[in-house]
């Protein structure tokens, strides 16, 4: 069960990450706020409660979430649950043949760095933690929850990047699991669909009603604390592992 369970949610500072704090905090857990230096984890993390501490954390850095895995370890003594809510966006195509420009490669690059290598920066560090956790009557140990994007599946025009690194997070799900289960760890992605956060706020008003109305049903933005349900329901099920979950009343995105 959630309650006392010592976690670590990366983003925490906004959006999805942020509510998850929210929960996860509400339910009696421990946690670790990590999110940029220049967020507002500090103000969020005193909001929230004393038993959120924000960590300054850039999770392309293997010093920054070495810190934040061992802030766990040493103020709460062990490390159960990792979020990796952290990720950035880009809308550019691959080439504007307009302005005769290619996509630039450094665009490409810092999409990847962050949502694909950052995520799998703060897995393989959080394992080795949870990894020495006495393990439960199931044998389990902890576990790591990823977010993707249902952009992994349907990437729309300008995405390439964004779905590329999103498409690696899923691709990865299934091998890290199977590397990971011999320690009693599981993990599972979460592919959210339109979630009303910051990301999608920086929309006019009436892209974001559109947005909505493509949406089969329920025909709204997700909320962010629906994120956060589904985060505690991966944790609190022991046969969830290995698996992504689209949470995006059927939404299919168009090109
Ligand atoms: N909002 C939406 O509709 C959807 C969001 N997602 C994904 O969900 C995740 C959360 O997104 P939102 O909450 O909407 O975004 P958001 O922009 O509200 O929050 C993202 C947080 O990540 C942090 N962050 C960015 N780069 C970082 C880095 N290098 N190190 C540490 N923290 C960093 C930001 O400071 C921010 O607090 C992202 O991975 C996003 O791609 C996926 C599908 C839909
Ligand atoms: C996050 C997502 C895909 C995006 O890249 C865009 C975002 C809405 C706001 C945006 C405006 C931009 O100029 C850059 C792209 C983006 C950040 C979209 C909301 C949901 C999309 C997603 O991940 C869907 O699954």
């Amino acid at each position: 069960m959630i309650k006392n369970a010592v976690s670590l949610v990366t983003g925490g500072a906004s959006g999805l990450g942020r509510a998850t704090v929210e929960r996860l905090a509400r339910q009696g857990a421990r946690v670790v706020l990590a999110d940029l230096s220049s967020s507002k984890g500090s103000e969020v993390a005193r909001e929230i409660g004393d038993n959120v501490i924000f960590v300054p954390v850039d999770v392309t850095s293997e010093k920054d979430v070495q810190t934040a895995v061992q802030t766990a370890k040493e103020k709460f003594g062990r490390l159960d649950l990792a979020v990796n809510c952290a990720g950035t966006a880009t809308a550019v195509k691959t080439y504007n043949f307009n302005k005769d420009v290619a996509h630039r490669l450094e665009d490409f690059t810092r999409v990847i760095t962050v949502n694909t290598i950052g995520t799998f920066n703060v897995i393989r560090l959080s394992a080795g933690v949870m990894g020495i956790n006495e393990p439960n009557k199931d044998g389990q140990r902890g576990v790591i929850v990823n977010t993707a994007s249902v952009a992994a599946f349907d990437g729309q025009i300008g995405q390439a990047a964004y779905s590329a690194s999103k498409a690696a997070v899923v691709g990865m799900t299934l091998p890290i699991a199977r590397d990971l289960s011999t320690q009693g760890i599981r993990v599972c992605t979460i592919a959210p669909g339109l979630f009303n956060t910051p990301m999608l706020q920086a929309l006019p008003e009436k892209v974001r009603t559109f947005l909505a109305k493509s949406i089969p049903f329920p025909q709204r933005l997700g909320e962010p604390s629906e994120y956060a349900h589904l985060v505690q329901a991966i944790y609190e099920n022991p046969l969830m592992n290995g698996e992504t979950i689209r949470i995006d009343g059927a939404l299919r995105m168009q090109p």
